[in-house]
């Protein structure tokens, strides 16, 4: 845990600190960093991740002042500030997903992308909280209301109990009663419900509807298809007025997604985001990975053969995806012939293709036929064939050497498997650049034969 200060206000985080791209993790209503959990291993292979406790929740202090959405979203601009000099990845679960929002709106700079898990929009809870569990909130506002209630939660019948459990999760759910405990015990921290009640009112004050559709950053919304915390209605807003945000309903899921059914959760955010989703990759390929600028390889890919016509957060997966190498001149990236599961795109110098031809008299001679630069690909035509596609001519970086992206199919198809328009505009960008280079064969033979005819 590390603890910042931030205009007076004492912060604790959960964070692995590492040299890496910052992720910054904002829990919910009545929770703590504890919330992600599930996600932090994943995340830290690729980024130095913050989860921090708001103020007022987990062992970070209560503020003096009231709270609103808008000053959370405004300290957590300041953390992110002090902790990186780029713009951050921000995960928001619940409240802390109106936070991320209102983030992302009032500081657009600030965030490179936004994942929210069942992100309360409207500020207005289910019917089951507003019936149920209202009263409570508004009884442990005072010292003395506090006490009864934790005097009647010790009782047998543990009444809050039965009234938790279906509100946070679905009913065939796959949660450990540790993980369930552990919520349950963030949920009723003595000493917060002040903080909880305040918050319950700021949700309502920060209502996002009509707002949506100025969040600039990519975003992608999670959401658990049984939710009886944030209603479905907010999803409904999100799907009206913000249809570049990629919405995802988990089934089997109600508002901890990513503890109830963690594989698809965390499938979609790897994806999202371009972390290993296959964990048979080799580890020196998530290093690699680590590394590289994912911001600046999506920029790249918008004047690529590959990334024409993806939209920025298209192209940000795909970015996700890529390897970077550079190969001195006459390097070999690939051999006529041997199986090839990697595609390539030449970002810097260029690439010969090379193909053995028999010359007159028989013998076998590597002739190039072609000079690929930044910006093309190379290597599709063993992908489009598939498992054990062999490739079609050598592949050698060119005189002053190259740069090149390369994908492993593995994930690309995986990637085609998920999101499917995505993957059709892919596989035309594929297409469409084979097109083009038969079309320029085709040319050059019709020349060739003209310039044989002029001869005759
Ligand atoms: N005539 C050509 N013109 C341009 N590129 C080619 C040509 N022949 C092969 N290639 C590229 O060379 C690559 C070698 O590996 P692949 O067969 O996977 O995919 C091939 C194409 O990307």
């Amino acid at each position: 845990m590390s603890t910042y200060v931030i205009d007076g206000q004492e912060l604790h985080i959960r964070d692995n600190r590492r040299n890496a791209p910052v992720a910054l993790l904002i829990h919910g209503w009545s929770s703590s960093w504890f919330t992600w959990t599930p996600l932090l291993q994943a995340l830290g292979t690729r980024y130095s991740y913050m989860a921090v406790d708001l103020p007022g929740y987990g062992r970070s202090p209560a503020p003096k002042h009231p709270i609103t959405i808008d000053w959370y979203a405004d300290l957590m601009a300041k953390l992110i500030e002090e902790a990186s000099d780029r713009p951050v990845v921000v995960l928001g679960h619940s409240m802390g997903g109106q936070i991320a929002m209102t983030l992302a709106l009032r500081h657009p700079m600030l965030v490179e992308r936004l994942i929210l898990l069942n992100p309360v929009v409207s500020g207005r809870l289910s019917t089951f909280i507003n019936l149920f569990v209202a009263p409570h909130i508004l009884l442990e506002r005072t010292r003395l209301g506090g006490k009864i209630l934790s005097y009647l939660e010790n009782t047998p019948l543990s009444y809050i109990n039965q009234l938790m459990k279906p509100i946070l999760f679905a009913e065939r759910a796959a949660i450990s009663q540790q993980d369930y405990d552990r919520i349950r015990a963030d949920a009723r921290r003595p000493g917060q419900g002040r903080v909880r009640a305040a918050c319950y009112e700021a949700m309502k004050m920060g209502d996002l509807r009509g707002k949506l559709k100025q969040i600039q950053p990519p975003a992608q919304v999670i959401w658990g298809a049984e939710d009886n915390t944030v209603p479905l209605r907010d999803a409904g807003a999100v799907a009206d007025e913000w249809p570049q945000a990629d919405l995802r309903l988990i089934p089997n899921a109600g508002h901890w997604p990513h503890f109830e059914q963690y594989e698809t959760t965390m499938r979609y955010i790897a994806s999202f985001l371009g972390l290993p989703i296959l964990p048979s990759l080799p580890n020196d390929q998530v290093q690699q990975q680590r590394d590289l600028d994912v911001g600046e390889i999506a920029q790249f890919l918008s004047n690529t053969e590959l990334g024409q016509d993806l939209s920025e957060s298209q192209r940000l997966r795909v970015a996700g995806l890529c390897h970077q190498h550079h190969f001195a001149p006459q390097d070999v990236l690939a051999l006529e012939d041997s199986s090839g599961d990697e595609l390539f795109i030449v970002q810097d110098g260029q690439v010969d293709v090379l193909v053995r031809i028999s010359n007159e008299l028989g013998i076998e001679e590597s002739r190039r036929v072609n000079v690929l630069m930044a910006g093309q690909i190379a290597g599709e035509m063993a992908l489009i064939q598939g498992k054990g596609g062999r490739r079609t001519a050598d592949l050698r970086a060119g005189k002053s050497g190259a740069t090149v992206l390369s994908i492993d199919s593995r994930y690309l198809f995986a990637l085609f498997e998920d999101d499917a328009s995505l993957g059709l505009k892919l596989m035309q960008n594929l297409a469409r650049s084979l097109v083009q280079r038969l079309r320029v064969q085709n040319w050059q033979l019709q020349l060739a034969e003209q310039r044989a005819e002029v001869h005759r």
